[in-house]
């Protein structure tokens, strides 16, 4: 490799990988068409290849063969170094020459399993396998997949199309108020999301809100146990969702359609993208309500706009401004509502076409600094909002609201 410092290197480099590239996919594509034998893409059984777990070894390499999709460069050459490990032990050929660089790349994948034992390699040839199949078999049956999913939600509509999954909040004549069975709706389709073969997952509103935030009746249907009992189960509940953001593995989207109150401008810290039309409000009346933050925003906030901003909403309920919440950090951009989705579903397009695997490792290594902070902010601030759902300003807040109709 030349020296760092030599002014070809860049080039040099760009320009080798580029060969390496174009080389390993023509080989990818040939293998594929079954024209060239690779080993990890043929039928026959290596006599080498024994133990529990030959059959589904056998299994595997049929599935290779069966796989609707081109599962891309990496991971075939990852195919070919389990292949050669679980059939052959430790890679034991000379490093080809650097001008053979098919070889070369196939070489080092093999060689970085290093002492991997024979039955491990095979199991995780079986499992890589695996999970290829299965997402090829969910990405080639999407409509009916897609279909079936959305019968099991009532309160979200989930959508996958050009890369990006939808989730939309389903309950317009109540400005997307959450209920439970919504954040549970929430959470699972953000695990169905995670594992579909989308590149980028939206979370919006339909109707004139993007959330109006924790529906208030959540806190009137007391079970047999007492308020306790609710105060403590509401506590899970929100501790799960809010985690549910925080571990999210993907690019995760907020198309703020409309207003945002409560709960549903808190978590937006945890988004990687903000985008708001110019009717968007911000609104976090905790203290109105007799409540504290939530969504890890009083880490968040405070970090995006610094605490004196942070502490004007957080703590006194100031209402943002699109413009406002631009301003300061928590919304990316902003945009007119009469052109907001073209322009927005434009540019999520647009970036949903960009290399999934780097999309995904870049934001969990942005994420991975400061996971374990989040979750121990999110178990903080749910535990104490458990004590204060039980607290007189909470309840007399929420019965203002239905006695009333107090608005915000
Ligand atoms: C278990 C986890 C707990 C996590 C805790 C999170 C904390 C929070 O999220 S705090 C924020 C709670 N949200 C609110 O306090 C908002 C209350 N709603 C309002 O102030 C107003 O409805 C509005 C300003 C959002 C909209 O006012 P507008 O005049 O435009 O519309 P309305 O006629 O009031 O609303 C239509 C319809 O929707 C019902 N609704 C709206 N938001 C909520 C809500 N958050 N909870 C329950 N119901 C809500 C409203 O009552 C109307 O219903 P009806 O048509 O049946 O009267």
């Amino acid at each position: 490799m030349p020296p760092q410092n030599s002014a070809h290197a860049p080039p040099f480099r760009v320009a080798m990988a580029g060969v390496v590239g174009r080389l390993i996919r023509c080989w990818c594509r040939r293998a594929v068409a079954g024209s060239l034998k690779v080993p990890a893409l043929q039928l026959h059984v290596s006599k080498t290849a024994m133990g529990a777990s030959q059959k589904d070894f056998e299994n595997a390499m049929n599935q290779v063969k069966l796989l609707k999709e081109d599962p891309g460069n990496e991971v075939k050459l990852k195919l070919y170094a389990l292949y050669k490990q679980a059939t052959e032990g430790p890679c034991n050929t000379p490093k080809p020459g650097v001008f053979d660089l098919i070889n070369k790349a196939k070489w080092e994948a093999w060689n970085a399993l290093g002492s991997l034992p024979k039955e491990t390699a095979r199991q995780n040839y079986v499992d890589l396998v695996s999970g290829l199949s299965s997402s090829s078999d969910s990405s080639s049956q999407a409509k009916p997949e897609a279909d079936r999913k959305q019968a099991e939600y009532e309160t979200v509509v989930m959508t996958s199309e050009d890369g990006i999954t939808k989730i939309m909040l389903n309950r317009p004549a109540k400005k997307n108020a959450l209920t439970e069975q919504m954040y549970q709706e929430i959470m699972l389709a953000l695990e169905a999301a995670s594992k579909d073969d989308s590149t980028i997952t939206v979370l919006t509103g339909n109707g004139d809100y993007y959330s109006s935030g924790n529906d208030l009746t959540n806190f009137t249907n007391i079970p047999p146990e007492g308020v306790e009992a609710k105060a403590k189960n509401s506590a899970i509940l929100l501790r799960n969702f809010v985690g549910s953001f925080i571990d999210f593995p993907k690019p995760l989207v907020a198309v703020v359609n409309g207003p945002a109150v409560g709960i549903s401008v808190t978590v937006l810290g945890l988004f990687d993208l903000v985008y708001a039309t110019d009717r968007a409000t911000f609104h976090t009346p905790f203290s109105h309500l007799g409540q504290t933050p939530e969504g890890c925003s009083s880490y968040t906030f405070p970090k995006i706009m610094g605490p004196a901003k942070a502490a004007e909403m957080l703590i006194f309920g100031k209402k943002l401004t699109a413009g406002e919440a631009y301003a300061q950090g928590l919304v990316t951009e902003v945009f007119p509502d009469s052109t907001f989705q073209k322009e927005v579903w434009t540019r999520l397009k647009a970036y949903s076409k960009l290399p999934q695997n780097a999309l995904r490792i870049s934001k969990q290594i942005i994420r991975s600094q400061e996971k374990e902070k989040l979750h121990a902010v999110n178990a903080k601030e749910s535990s104490i909002l458990q004590e204060r759902w039980l607290s007189s300003e909470c309840m007399n807040a929420i019965m203002n609201f239905f006695s009333q109709k107090a608005k915000l």
